[in-house]
């Protein structure tokens, strides 16, 4: 098996719903997030896909986020998903999951980093 990891950053602010501290008042992070897709079926130059393909994908997911304040994004507003880094991963994970189905490779987890010290992944059950 292979497995293939991009990179991608944005910059959003959020608000913790019902969170006891300061992390309820509105406040910025830029968001490192970690795309893992695996696959054992490289192509005739020996890629199992294009870095290029992974990225170009993530990114019309992440955009949405980029510059904006997440608790104002559909999914993520009142009486809809908390945005924590929990919740982003799992979102991340199955926007991008749709968006690639065409393609043949297995997207295997989503890392969603609020800063260089603190990380939530989501991975569907019965994988790592
Ligand atoms: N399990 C989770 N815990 C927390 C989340 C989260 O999404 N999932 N989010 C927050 C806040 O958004 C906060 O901004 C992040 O907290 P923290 O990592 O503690 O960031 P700091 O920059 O404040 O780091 P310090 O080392 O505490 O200064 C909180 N918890
Ligand atoms: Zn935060």
């Amino acid at each position: 098996m292979y497995e293939l990891k991009i990179i991608t950053h944005f910059d959003s602010a959020h608000s913790l719903r019902g969170y006891n501290g300061d992390c309820a008042n509105l406040h910025g992070h830029t968001w490192t997030i970690e795309v893992y897709v695996e696959g054992d079926q490289l192509n005739e130059i020996g890629l199992l896909v294009d870095f290029k393909e992974v990225k170009k994908y993530t990114n019309e997911i992440i955009k949405r986020f980029d510059h904006q304040c997440i608790n104002q994004i559909p999914g993520f507003r009142e009486n809809e998903l908390n945005p924590t880094a929990e919740n982003l991963s799992r979102y991340i994970y199955e926007e991008l999951a749709k968006l690639m189905s065409h393609i043949d490779i297995q997207l295997k987890k989503i890392s969603v980093w609020e800063s260089p010290n603190a990380c939530a992944t989501y991975f569907p059950n019965g994988k790592s």
